[in-house]
């Protein structure tokens, strides 16, 4: 997913200033009661620097929940945004009225990059129905049955990195997740980080950045004047063009290998040869079908490595943590075998421990923008048409009258009460899936994601100890520091080492025998690398 798109979105509250934002007099102005149905009343300009740009952006969205209660909104220039800190109203607003708050923000950057047929960002419509039904299809309950051996291959193969290369243990996660999405996709497996398939889309998000970070482009979504200027005078009007040719043909020459290889009669079963044989049941025509197969890439990706690199920070930061967690999986699973997804049912611990990662540190901290499509009743409120909704997800999770010491790291809150909740506290629209988002556009990977994140976390803990380095003078442990940083629209870990070691060489030796099997599900895609896998 492209990390500029936030940071875009925030931009235009305050065009002028690059990197993060500073809300000032006479740019924006916050209000909450201005979206009370009893009328829009006059704004009340707020004149203190909330924001400094060393913040996260979740966490001004908080402290102005804290100020201006679970929904409010910010004037910028002529339009509206409503950010919600309350899972009812979030229910009421994203679920109860999703037919008309899934629309997403008219953003002119992403149209240029995009054609506006980038799924995550595309407008509401029937173009976004076809290909999220689409989606859906690849990604239902059951179509992730079918994947589950393709997630128990990567992550075996994730296992065995930690096992030969510990150190880059940064990047074997990420390769996990983007060569996951690439064969159930595309049919295409990536053996290594530096695997010709990864890199093209991590160039790919690169140049969207540069184009979607803070004064990249001129701020036309503020001042849609500018649009009309003539490319000789608007050089960021040709970075565009070219950027957008750059994101557009990795898609479809992915969409050229597939196509060629169900002409040599090599299929894999892949999403994508299902959707070539099925392209007027979704009217999808071949552009689109690049373009869906690329969102997922984009949006499946980096989002599944960050949460496992949070994951891995907290049980090694948290060793007592970690400690519990094994001793509960050994004596489910023993030493024998592998865990497999249906021992998940009987670790109610390392479920704890996975709910509080999300929560404790969700990605997705505001989750994508929605847009509403005409005026909008939410409660006592009314969000006007045409407003880009923030879901503050962070604010939720770090909420003290939800949460006994939201600002720690404690999975057994999750198995004091269902949401890790305070006893006593209405739960309505409560879950413990926030950091997925609402709605309608709530992500159609979630399950994908899920199966992935237990599989590699009970993996993980079964097979290996996570500790801090040493400093080597002074043998002291370097603190793993848990303050998150922000990628754009996700907040991710800031760069830690661990040391990862097998926890017996029995265990190490059933690794080594199950990837040795795994190769075979390997063999089924294609792949390109001089690397051996
Ligand atoms: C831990 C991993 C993941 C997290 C935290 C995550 C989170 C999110 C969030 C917050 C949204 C926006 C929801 C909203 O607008 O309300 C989203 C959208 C989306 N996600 Fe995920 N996601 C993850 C993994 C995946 C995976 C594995 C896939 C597919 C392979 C995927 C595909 C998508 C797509 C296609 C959308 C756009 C949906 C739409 O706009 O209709 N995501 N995701």
């Amino acid at each position: 997913m492209s990390n500029g798109w936030y940071q875009l979105a925030l931009a235009s509250i305050c065009p002028d200033i690059p990197g993060f934002v500073r809300p000032r007099m006479g740019l924006q102005s916050i209000t909450q009661t201005r979206l009370k149905t009893a009328g829009y009343p006059s704004r009340t300009p707020y004149s203190t620097t909330l924001w400094e740009p060393s913040h996260l952006s979740e966490d001004m969205f908080t402290e102005w929940a804290k100020t201006y209660g679970d929904i409010y909104s910010l004037k910028m220039a002529s339009g509206t945004a409503v950010v919600i800190s309350s899972p009812k109203l979030l229910r009421e607003c994203m679920d109860v009225n999703g037919g008309i708050t899934s629309d997403r923000p008219d953003i002119h950057a992403a149209k240029l990059l995009w054609d506006d047929k980038e799924l995550v960002l595309t407008r509401y419509g029937p173009m976004w129905k076809n290909m999220r039904r689409a989606a859906h299809d690849i990604l239902s309950r059951d179509a992730c049955m079918k994947h589950l051996p393709i997630q128990h291959a990567e992550a075996v193969k994730l296992m065995y990195d930690f096992l030969e290369r510990p150190k880059q243990f940064y990047t074997h996660v990420y390769r996990y997740a983007a060569s996951v999405v690439y064969s159930v996709v595309w049919g295409i497996h990536c053996p290594e980080f530096n695997d010709s398939f990864i890199q093209d889309y991590v160039a790919t998000i690169g140049i969207a950045d540069e184009i979607m970070r803070p004064g990249g482009i001129p701020p036309v979504d503020i001042f849609p004047v500018l649009k009309y200027i003539p490319e000789r005078w608007a050089p960021w009007k040709t970075l565009c063009k070219q950027a957008h040719t750059m994101q557009r043909k990795p898609y479809l020459d992915l969409l050229g290998i597939c196509i060629d290889r169900v002409k040599r009669g090599k299929r894999t079963d892949c999403f994508i040869e299902y959707l070539l044989d099925h392209q007027d049941q979704y009217s999808l025509d071949d552009e689109l079908t690049a373009y869906l197969g690329g969102s997922l890439i984009q949006a499946g990706s980096y989002t599944t490595a960050v949460y496992l690199r949070f994951f891995v920070a907290c049980i090694a930061a948290y060793p007592d943590v970690l400690r519990r967690a094994q001793a509960e999986i050994d004596g489910v699973v023993g030493t024998d075998r592998m865990p497999g997804l249906d021992d998940l049912e009987n670790l109610p611990y390392l479920r704890a421990v996975i709910n509080e990662v999300h929560r404790f540190r969700p990605i997705m901290p505001t989750a994508v923008p929605h847009a509403s499509t005409v005026d909008v009743r939410v409660g006592e409120y009314l969000i006007p048409k045409g407003s880009m909704i923030f879901m503050n997800t962070w604010g939720i999770n770090h909420n003290e009258e939800y949460f006994d010491n939201p600002d720690s790291f404690d999975p057994e809150r999750y198995l004091r009460s269902q949401f890790g909740t305070k006893s006593g506290i209405d739960t309505t629209g409560f879950r413990n899936d926030f950091v997925f988002g609402a709605g309608r556009r709530i992500c159609p990977g979630s399950l994908l994601a899920s199966n992935s994140i237990a599989l590699n976390a009970m993996y993980m803990v079964w097979a290996f100890d996570f500790t801090p380095t040493k400093n080597p003078d002074s043998g002291d442990l370097n603190p793993i520091s848990l303050t998150p940083m922000t990628d754009g629209i996700v907040l991710v870990p800031q760069p830690f080492e661990c040391e990862i070691h097998p926890r017996s060489t029995a265990k190490a030796e059933l690794i080594r025998k199950e990837y040795a099997a795994a190769k075979d599900m390997f063999d089924i895609f294609e792949y390109r690398t001089s690397v051996d896998h």
